[in-house]
Protein backbone atom coordinates (compact mmCIF):
# COMPACT_ATOMS: atom_id res chain seq x y z
CA UNK A 1 0.00 0.00 0.00
CA UNK A 2 1.11 3.80 -0.63
CA UNK A 3 1.19 5.49 2.96
CA UNK A 4 2.51 8.69 3.95
CA UNK A 5 3.28 8.18 7.58
CA UNK A 6 3.55 11.39 10.25
CA UNK A 7 5.37 10.16 13.08
CA UNK A 8 6.33 10.96 16.41
CA UNK A 9 4.18 13.33 17.51
CA UNK A 10 0.68 13.82 19.40
CA UNK A 11 -2.27 13.52 17.58
CA UNK A 12 -5.33 16.08 18.37
CA UNK A 13 -8.48 13.77 18.05
CA UNK A 14 -12.24 14.35 17.77
CA UNK A 15 -12.73 14.42 20.79
CA UNK A 16 -11.00 16.94 22.00
CA UNK A 17 -8.11 14.74 23.34
CA UNK A 18 -4.40 14.68 22.50
CA UNK A 19 -2.86 11.46 22.74
CA UNK A 20 0.93 10.47 22.00
CA UNK A 21 0.58 8.25 17.87
CA UNK A 22 1.30 8.39 14.34
CA UNK A 23 -1.10 8.73 11.80
CA UNK A 24 -1.36 6.72 8.43
CA UNK A 25 -2.38 8.06 5.66
CA UNK A 26 -3.55 6.35 1.86
CA UNK A 27 -1.93 8.18 -0.53
CA UNK A 28 -4.35 6.91 -3.13
CA UNK A 29 -7.42 7.51 -1.63
CA UNK A 30 -6.63 10.73 0.34
CA UNK A 31 -7.54 9.36 3.68
CA UNK A 32 -6.36 8.28 6.89
CA UNK A 33 -5.93 4.60 7.43
CA UNK A 34 -5.38 4.39 11.06
CA UNK A 35 -4.37 6.43 14.23
CA UNK A 36 -2.75 5.46 17.37
CA UNK A 37 0.59 3.74 18.76
CA UNK A 38 -0.46 0.15 18.48
CA UNK A 39 1.33 -2.92 16.26
CA UNK A 40 -0.61 -2.47 12.82
CA UNK A 41 0.35 1.29 13.09
CA UNK A 42 3.76 0.21 13.32
CA UNK A 43 3.98 -1.99 10.99
CA UNK A 44 2.81 0.20 8.34
CA UNK A 45 5.10 2.90 9.70
CA UNK A 46 7.77 0.24 8.77
CA UNK A 47 7.25 -0.07 4.99
CA UNK A 48 5.71 3.67 4.46
CA UNK A 49 6.49 5.36 0.63
CA UNK A 50 6.88 8.62 2.62
CA UNK A 51 7.64 9.80 6.35
CA UNK A 52 6.63 13.20 8.11
CA UNK A 53 8.62 13.92 11.16
CA UNK A 54 5.91 15.23 13.70
CA UNK A 55 8.84 14.53 16.92
CA UNK A 56 8.05 17.41 19.23
CA UNK A 57 4.60 18.78 17.77
CA UNK A 58 0.69 18.02 17.66
CA UNK A 59 -0.67 16.74 14.72
CA UNK A 60 -4.33 18.52 13.94
CA UNK A 61 -6.61 18.78 11.71
CA UNK A 62 -6.62 21.05 8.49
CA UNK A 63 -7.91 24.45 9.64
CA UNK A 64 -10.48 25.27 7.90
CA UNK A 65 -11.27 29.12 6.45
CA UNK A 66 -14.77 29.26 5.95
CA UNK A 67 -14.98 32.87 4.62
CA UNK A 68 -12.82 34.87 2.65
CA UNK A 69 -11.83 36.84 -0.49
CA UNK A 70 -8.90 35.40 -1.39
CA UNK A 71 -7.59 37.63 -3.77
CA UNK A 72 -8.21 40.54 -1.50
CA UNK A 73 -4.71 40.11 -0.32
CA UNK A 74 -3.68 42.44 -3.01
CA UNK A 75 -5.59 45.08 -0.99
CA UNK A 76 -4.23 44.42 2.26
CA UNK A 77 -2.93 47.41 4.11
CA UNK A 78 -4.78 49.37 1.17
CA UNK A 79 -7.74 50.64 2.90
CA UNK A 80 -7.85 50.33 7.10
CA UNK A 81 -9.60 52.24 9.33
CA UNK A 82 -13.02 52.89 8.21
CA UNK A 83 -16.21 51.13 8.60
CA UNK A 84 -17.80 48.74 6.21
CA UNK A 85 -19.85 51.01 3.87
CA UNK A 86 -17.01 53.53 3.42
CA UNK A 87 -14.24 50.78 3.14
CA UNK A 88 -16.24 49.51 0.35
CA UNK A 89 -17.41 52.15 -1.44
CA UNK A 90 -14.84 54.50 -1.05
CA UNK A 91 -11.47 52.21 -1.61
CA UNK A 92 -12.45 48.35 -2.32
CA UNK A 93 -14.87 48.73 -5.21
CA UNK A 94 -13.08 51.07 -7.09
CA UNK A 95 -9.88 49.05 -6.76
CA UNK A 96 -11.87 45.80 -7.77
CA UNK A 97 -12.94 48.08 -10.47
CA UNK A 98 -9.27 47.36 -11.85
CA UNK A 99 -8.34 44.09 -10.79
CA UNK A 100 -7.81 41.67 -13.93
CA UNK A 101 -8.34 38.15 -13.92
CA UNK A 102 -4.47 37.92 -13.88
CA UNK A 103 -4.57 40.20 -10.85
CA UNK A 104 -7.06 37.90 -9.31
CA UNK A 105 -5.08 34.59 -9.85
CA UNK A 106 -1.78 35.88 -8.80
CA UNK A 107 -3.95 37.48 -5.40
CA UNK A 108 -5.21 33.60 -4.65
CA UNK A 109 -2.12 31.99 -5.33
CA UNK A 110 -0.76 34.72 -2.43
CA UNK A 111 -3.43 33.92 -0.35
CA UNK A 112 -3.17 30.25 -0.61
CA UNK A 113 0.36 30.34 0.33
CA UNK A 114 -0.06 31.99 3.30
CA UNK A 115 -3.04 29.63 4.29
CA UNK A 116 -0.90 26.28 3.54
CA UNK A 117 2.27 27.99 5.94
CA UNK A 118 -0.20 28.84 8.64
CA UNK A 119 -1.88 25.19 8.38
CA UNK A 120 -5.28 26.10 6.27
CA UNK A 121 -6.08 23.30 3.76
CA UNK A 122 -9.95 24.16 3.56
CA UNK A 123 -11.53 27.65 2.26
CA UNK A 124 -14.70 29.11 1.27
CA UNK A 125 -14.05 32.08 -1.52
CA UNK A 126 -16.63 34.94 -2.74
CA UNK A 127 -15.00 36.57 -5.29
CA UNK A 128 -14.99 36.67 -9.42
CA UNK A 129 -12.54 35.61 -11.70
CA UNK A 130 -13.47 31.90 -9.82
CA UNK A 131 -12.29 29.77 -12.80
CA UNK A 132 -8.75 31.30 -12.09
CA UNK A 133 -9.32 30.96 -8.31
CA UNK A 134 -9.77 27.53 -8.80
CA UNK A 135 -7.43 26.80 -10.99
CA UNK A 136 -4.76 27.90 -7.99
CA UNK A 137 -6.92 25.55 -6.04
CA UNK A 138 -6.03 22.64 -8.37
CA UNK A 139 -2.40 23.43 -8.36
CA UNK A 140 -1.61 24.47 -4.88
CA UNK A 141 -3.76 20.74 -3.88
CA UNK A 142 -5.84 22.64 -1.19
CA UNK A 143 -9.61 22.34 -0.75
CA UNK A 144 -12.63 24.81 -1.69
CA UNK A 145 -15.82 25.47 -1.93
CA UNK A 146 -15.66 28.44 -4.47
CA UNK A 147 -18.31 31.12 -5.62
CA UNK A 148 -18.74 34.32 -8.26
CA UNK A 149 -20.05 37.26 -5.54
CA UNK A 150 -23.22 38.88 -6.75
CA UNK A 151 -23.86 42.49 -6.24
CA UNK A 152 -26.77 44.32 -8.26
CA UNK A 153 -26.94 47.29 -6.79
CA UNK A 154 -25.70 50.43 -9.06
CA UNK A 155 -25.84 48.50 -12.19
CA UNK A 156 -28.05 48.00 -15.24
CA UNK A 157 -30.82 45.55 -15.16
CA UNK A 158 -28.72 43.88 -18.20
CA UNK A 159 -25.51 43.61 -15.77
CA UNK A 160 -27.56 42.45 -12.83
CA UNK A 161 -28.98 39.30 -14.58
CA UNK A 162 -25.36 38.76 -16.18
CA UNK A 163 -23.98 38.98 -12.52
CA UNK A 164 -26.65 36.39 -11.27
CA UNK A 165 -26.51 34.19 -14.28
CA UNK A 166 -22.44 34.69 -14.16
CA UNK A 167 -22.75 33.22 -10.23
CA UNK A 168 -25.02 30.36 -11.34
CA UNK A 169 -22.79 28.99 -14.60
CA UNK A 170 -19.77 28.87 -12.40
CA UNK A 171 -21.50 26.99 -9.18
CA UNK A 172 -22.22 24.73 -12.46
CA UNK A 173 -19.26 24.72 -14.45
CA UNK A 174 -16.96 24.28 -11.83
CA UNK A 175 -17.98 21.81 -9.22
CA UNK A 176 -15.72 18.92 -9.14
CA UNK A 177 -12.98 20.79 -10.30
CA UNK A 178 -9.19 19.94 -9.17
CA UNK A 179 -10.20 15.79 -8.90
CA UNK A 180 -13.14 16.90 -6.38
CA UNK A 181 -11.33 19.57 -3.98
CA UNK A 182 -13.21 22.53 -5.99
CA UNK A 183 -17.38 22.45 -4.48
CA UNK A 184 -19.03 25.42 -5.30
CA UNK A 185 -21.67 28.00 -4.04
CA UNK A 186 -24.30 30.49 -5.46
CA UNK A 187 -23.04 33.62 -3.90
CA UNK A 188 -25.00 36.43 -3.60
CA UNK A 189 -23.30 39.01 -1.48
CA UNK A 190 -25.39 40.47 0.79
CA UNK A 191 -29.65 41.05 1.35
CA UNK A 192 -28.44 44.71 0.60
CA UNK A 193 -26.18 44.52 -2.45
CA UNK A 194 -28.78 42.69 -3.95
CA UNK A 195 -32.06 43.27 -5.10
CA UNK A 196 -34.82 41.15 -4.07
CA UNK A 197 -35.80 39.62 -7.69
CA UNK A 198 -32.67 39.11 -8.32
CA UNK A 199 -32.37 37.38 -4.82
CA UNK A 200 -35.54 35.17 -5.25
CA UNK A 201 -34.89 33.63 -8.85
CA UNK A 202 -30.75 33.06 -8.32
CA UNK A 203 -31.41 30.95 -4.84
CA UNK A 204 -34.74 29.45 -6.48
CA UNK A 205 -32.33 28.58 -9.52
CA UNK A 206 -29.73 27.12 -6.98
CA UNK A 207 -31.63 25.16 -4.94
CA UNK A 208 -33.15 23.03 -7.85
CA UNK A 209 -29.63 21.76 -8.73
CA UNK A 210 -28.66 21.29 -5.13
CA UNK A 211 -26.18 24.28 -5.06
CA UNK A 212 -25.49 25.58 -1.83
CA UNK A 213 -25.86 29.56 -0.70
CA UNK A 214 -23.44 31.52 0.60
CA UNK A 215 -23.80 34.92 1.49
CA UNK A 216 -22.58 38.15 3.97
CA UNK A 217 -25.36 38.44 6.39
CA UNK A 218 -26.01 40.74 9.55
CA UNK A 219 -23.06 42.12 9.06
CA UNK A 220 -23.78 45.84 10.97
CA UNK A 221 -26.34 47.72 11.79
CA UNK A 222 -26.53 49.80 9.02
CA UNK A 223 -27.61 46.40 7.29
CA UNK A 224 -29.75 45.67 9.51
CA UNK A 225 -31.87 48.60 10.23
CA UNK A 226 -32.90 49.63 6.32
CA UNK A 227 -34.11 46.04 6.59
CA UNK A 228 -36.48 46.07 9.57
CA UNK A 229 -37.74 49.65 8.31
CA UNK A 230 -38.56 48.87 4.57
CA UNK A 231 -39.39 45.10 4.99
CA UNK A 232 -40.92 45.61 8.71
CA UNK A 233 -39.01 41.80 9.64
CA UNK A 234 -35.70 40.84 10.54
CA UNK A 235 -32.99 40.49 8.13
CA UNK A 236 -33.14 36.23 8.57
CA UNK A 237 -36.60 36.31 8.44
CA UNK A 238 -36.19 37.72 4.98
CA UNK A 239 -33.97 35.26 3.85
CA UNK A 240 -35.80 32.34 5.34
CA UNK A 241 -38.31 33.77 2.96
CA UNK A 242 -36.20 33.94 0.17
CA UNK A 243 -35.19 30.24 0.58
CA UNK A 244 -31.88 31.22 1.89
CA UNK A 245 -31.58 29.31 4.86
CA UNK A 246 -31.18 25.54 4.83
CA UNK A 247 -28.34 22.78 5.83
CA UNK A 248 -26.14 23.04 2.95
CA UNK A 249 -26.05 26.97 3.33
CA UNK A 250 -23.73 29.20 5.08
CA UNK A 251 -23.88 32.79 6.06
CA UNK A 252 -20.69 34.79 7.10
CA UNK A 253 -21.06 37.31 10.23
CA UNK A 254 -24.08 36.98 12.10
CA UNK A 255 -23.20 39.34 14.33
CA UNK A 256 -26.64 41.40 14.28
CA UNK A 257 -28.69 38.43 15.07
CA UNK A 258 -31.73 38.22 17.79
CA UNK A 259 -33.20 35.30 19.24
CA UNK A 260 -35.55 34.78 17.13
CA UNK A 261 -33.18 34.54 14.18
CA UNK A 262 -30.70 32.14 16.25
CA UNK A 263 -33.48 29.68 16.43
CA UNK A 264 -33.87 30.26 12.62
CA UNK A 265 -30.37 29.17 11.82
CA UNK A 266 -30.54 25.96 14.79
CA UNK A 267 -34.23 24.99 12.86
CA UNK A 268 -33.07 25.46 9.72
CA UNK A 269 -29.45 23.90 10.39
CA UNK A 270 -27.55 26.68 8.50
CA UNK A 271 -24.61 27.48 9.79
CA UNK A 272 -22.01 31.09 10.89
CA UNK A 273 -19.77 31.67 9.93
CA UNK A 274 -17.90 34.13 12.38
CA UNK A 275 -15.35 36.72 11.33
CA UNK A 276 -13.65 38.20 14.65
CA UNK A 277 -10.85 40.23 13.32
CA UNK A 278 -13.30 41.66 10.41
CA UNK A 279 -15.60 42.45 12.39
CA UNK A 280 -13.50 44.24 15.03
CA UNK A 281 -11.32 45.98 12.58
CA UNK A 282 -14.58 47.28 10.80
CA UNK A 283 -16.15 47.76 13.99
CA UNK A 284 -19.45 46.05 12.65
CA UNK A 285 -20.38 44.77 16.09
CA UNK A 286 -19.41 41.45 18.16
CA UNK A 287 -21.08 38.22 17.35
CA UNK A 288 -23.30 36.06 20.09
CA UNK A 289 -21.22 33.11 19.42
CA UNK A 290 -21.56 31.40 22.77
CA UNK A 291 -25.56 32.21 22.37
CA UNK A 292 -24.95 30.45 18.55
CA UNK A 293 -23.21 27.57 19.76
CA UNK A 294 -26.04 26.77 22.95
CA UNK A 295 -28.77 27.10 20.41
CA UNK A 296 -26.92 24.51 18.14
CA UNK A 297 -26.08 26.59 15.65
CA UNK A 298 -22.67 24.72 13.59
CA UNK A 299 -20.21 28.03 13.50
CA UNK A 300 -16.93 28.14 11.82
CA UNK A 301 -14.56 30.80 11.71
CA UNK A 302 -13.02 33.14 8.44
CA UNK A 303 -10.50 35.67 8.13
CA UNK A 304 -12.72 37.34 5.60
CA UNK A 305 -10.59 39.23 3.09
CA UNK A 306 -7.11 40.00 3.69
CA UNK A 307 -7.90 44.02 3.64
CA UNK A 308 -9.85 43.98 6.37
CA UNK A 309 -8.25 41.52 9.01
CA UNK A 310 -5.25 41.99 7.55
CA UNK A 311 -3.94 38.40 7.50
CA UNK A 312 -5.16 34.59 6.97
CA UNK A 313 -3.94 33.31 10.02
CA UNK A 314 -6.92 30.74 11.59
CA UNK A 315 -4.69 30.81 14.43
CA UNK A 316 -5.14 34.80 15.02
CA UNK A 317 -8.85 33.81 14.49
CA UNK A 318 -9.38 31.35 17.01
CA UNK A 319 -7.58 33.52 19.75
CA UNK A 320 -10.02 36.60 18.50
CA UNK A 321 -12.71 34.12 18.38
CA UNK A 322 -12.16 33.20 22.06
CA UNK A 323 -11.58 36.75 23.49
CA UNK A 324 -14.42 38.50 21.99
CA UNK A 325 -16.60 35.92 22.45
CA UNK A 326 -15.89 36.51 26.18
CA UNK A 327 -16.38 40.09 25.58
CA UNK A 328 -19.15 39.81 23.94
CA UNK A 329 -21.02 37.19 26.70
CA UNK A 330 -19.31 39.46 29.33
CA UNK A 331 -18.21 35.55 30.70
CA UNK A 332 -14.60 34.45 30.80
CA UNK A 333 -15.80 31.22 30.49
CA UNK A 334 -17.85 31.53 27.25
CA UNK A 335 -15.96 30.29 23.88
CA UNK A 336 -13.65 28.52 25.35
CA UNK A 337 -10.30 27.23 23.69
CA UNK A 338 -12.05 23.11 22.62
CA UNK A 339 -15.12 25.48 21.44
CA UNK A 340 -12.66 27.59 18.61
CA UNK A 341 -10.81 24.94 17.92
CA UNK A 342 -13.80 22.57 16.83
CA UNK A 343 -15.06 26.08 15.01
CA UNK A 344 -11.74 26.01 13.06
CA UNK A 345 -11.47 22.23 12.13
CA UNK A 346 -15.38 20.43 12.05
CA UNK A 347 -17.17 23.17 12.18
CA UNK A 348 -15.58 25.01 9.39
CA UNK A 349 -15.71 20.97 7.57
CA UNK A 350 -19.74 21.05 8.45
CA UNK A 351 -20.43 24.31 7.67
CA UNK A 352 -18.79 24.20 4.32
CA UNK A 353 -19.99 20.22 3.23
CA UNK A 354 -16.39 19.44 2.54
CA UNK A 355 -14.35 16.19 3.64
CA UNK A 356 -11.82 17.19 6.73
CA UNK A 357 -12.16 18.59 10.34
CA UNK A 358 -11.32 15.26 12.07
CA UNK A 359 -8.17 12.66 12.59
CA UNK A 360 -10.09 9.23 12.46
CA UNK A 361 -9.78 6.28 10.24
CA UNK A 362 -11.42 6.90 6.93
CA UNK A 363 -11.69 10.80 7.14
CA UNK A 364 -9.64 12.91 4.67
CA UNK A 365 -6.37 13.00 5.27
CA UNK A 366 -6.72 16.85 5.39
CA UNK A 367 -3.50 17.64 8.46
CA UNK A 368 -1.54 20.10 9.68
CA UNK A 369 1.64 19.68 12.41
CA UNK A 370 2.47 22.49 14.76
CA UNK A 371 5.84 22.72 16.57
CA UNK A 372 4.59 22.91 20.54
CA UNK A 373 9.20 22.86 21.10
CA UNK A 374 8.92 26.82 21.02
CA UNK A 375 9.60 29.27 23.69
CA UNK A 376 6.33 30.59 23.41
CA UNK A 377 4.12 27.13 23.67
CA UNK A 378 6.56 25.97 26.62
CA UNK A 379 5.34 24.19 29.10
CA UNK A 380 2.96 22.67 27.55
CA UNK A 381 0.28 21.85 30.33
CA UNK A 382 -2.66 21.50 27.37
CA UNK A 383 -2.14 21.79 24.13
CA UNK A 384 -5.52 22.61 22.91
CA UNK A 385 -5.03 26.04 24.99
CA UNK A 386 -1.64 26.69 23.15
CA UNK A 387 -3.95 26.21 19.98
CA UNK A 388 -6.37 28.67 20.88
CA UNK A 389 -4.23 30.88 23.00
CA UNK A 390 -0.73 30.50 21.94
CA UNK A 391 0.08 29.10 18.61
CA UNK A 392 1.10 31.35 15.17
CA UNK A 393 0.72 30.41 11.97
CA UNK A 394 4.75 30.53 11.65
CA UNK A 395 4.11 27.26 13.85
CA UNK A 396 3.32 24.87 11.53
CA UNK A 397 5.60 22.84 10.42
CA UNK A 398 4.27 20.20 7.71
CA UNK A 399 0.82 20.71 5.98
CA UNK A 400 -1.14 17.64 4.15
CA UNK A 401 -4.36 18.12 1.83
CA UNK A 402 -5.76 15.12 0.35
CA UNK A 403 -2.72 12.43 1.46
CA UNK A 404 -0.49 14.65 -0.24
CA UNK A 405 2.53 16.93 1.12
CA UNK A 406 1.58 20.62 0.74
CA UNK A 407 4.80 22.04 3.22
CA UNK A 408 7.62 19.73 4.42
CA UNK A 409 9.59 21.79 6.73
CA UNK A 410 8.16 24.52 6.07
CA UNK A 411 8.78 24.71 2.70
CA UNK A 412 5.73 24.69 0.12
CA UNK A 413 6.47 22.10 -2.13
CA UNK A 414 3.17 22.92 -4.80
CA UNK A 415 3.87 26.88 -5.20
CA UNK A 416 7.10 28.66 -5.47
CA UNK A 417 6.57 31.33 -3.22
CA UNK A 418 9.66 33.38 -4.28
CA UNK A 419 8.55 33.76 -7.93
CA UNK A 420 4.50 34.47 -6.03
CA UNK A 421 5.25 37.21 -3.71
CA UNK A 422 7.54 38.84 -6.20
CA UNK A 423 4.12 38.77 -8.80
CA UNK A 424 1.89 39.48 -6.29
CA UNK A 425 3.98 43.61 -5.18
CA UNK A 426 4.44 43.89 -8.55
CA UNK A 427 0.42 43.36 -9.72
CA UNK A 428 -0.57 45.37 -6.54
CA UNK A 429 1.64 48.41 -7.18
CA UNK A 430 0.37 48.14 -10.67
CA UNK A 431 -3.14 48.24 -9.49
CA UNK A 432 -2.84 50.97 -7.39
CA UNK A 433 -1.82 53.26 -10.58
CA UNK A 434 -4.51 52.19 -12.28
CA UNK A 435 -7.10 52.73 -9.34
CA UNK A 436 -4.99 56.69 -9.49
CA UNK A 437 -5.28 57.60 -13.02
CA UNK A 438 -8.93 56.30 -12.99
CA UNK A 439 -10.04 58.44 -10.13
N1 LIG B 1 -19.46 40.61 -8.63
C1 LIG B 1 -19.42 41.57 -7.53
C2 LIG B 1 -18.28 41.25 -6.57
C3 LIG B 1 -18.66 40.61 -5.32
S1 LIG B 1 -17.30 39.72 -4.65
C4 LIG B 1 -17.49 39.92 -2.96
C5 LIG B 1 -17.32 41.30 -2.43
O1 LIG B 1 -17.30 41.29 -1.02
C6 LIG B 1 -16.51 42.37 -0.59
N2 LIG B 1 -16.18 42.25 0.84
C7 LIG B 1 -15.01 41.97 1.42
N3 LIG B 1 -15.13 41.94 2.76
C8 LIG B 1 -16.41 42.22 3.03
C9 LIG B 1 -17.15 42.36 4.24
O2 LIG B 1 -16.68 42.24 5.36
N4 LIG B 1 -18.47 42.62 4.10
C10 LIG B 1 -19.06 42.81 2.91
N5 LIG B 1 -18.38 42.71 1.76
C11 LIG B 1 -17.08 42.42 1.82
C12 LIG B 1 -15.35 42.28 -1.52
O3 LIG B 1 -14.59 43.44 -1.53
C13 LIG B 1 -16.04 41.99 -2.86
O4 LIG B 1 -16.38 43.18 -3.51
C14 LIG B 1 -19.28 42.96 -8.14
O5 LIG B 1 -19.53 43.12 -9.30
O6 LIG B 1 -18.95 43.89 -7.39
ZN1 LIG C 1 -16.65 38.94 3.39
Amino acid sequence: MDTLCITGGRVLHPDGRVREGDVVVDRETGTVLAVGGDDAVADHVDDAAEILDATGGLVIPGLVNAHTHVSMTLLRGYADDKPLDAWLREDVWPAEAELTDDDIEVGAELGVLEMIRSGTTAFADMYFATDRVADVVDRAGVRARLGHGVVTVGKSEAEAVADVEESLAVAADLDGAADGRVRTAFMPHSLTTVGEAYLREGIERAAAEDVPVHLHANETRAEVDPILEERGERPLAYADDLGALGPENFLAHCVHVDDAEIELLADTGTAAVHCPASNMKLASGMAPVQRLREAGVTVALGTDGAASNNDLDLFDEMRDAAMVGKLAADDASAVPAEAVVEMATAGGADALGLPGGRIAAGAAADLAVVDLDRPHLTPVHDPVSHLAYAVRGSDVRHTVCDGRVLMRDREVLTLDSDAIRARAAAAASDLVSRVEEAS
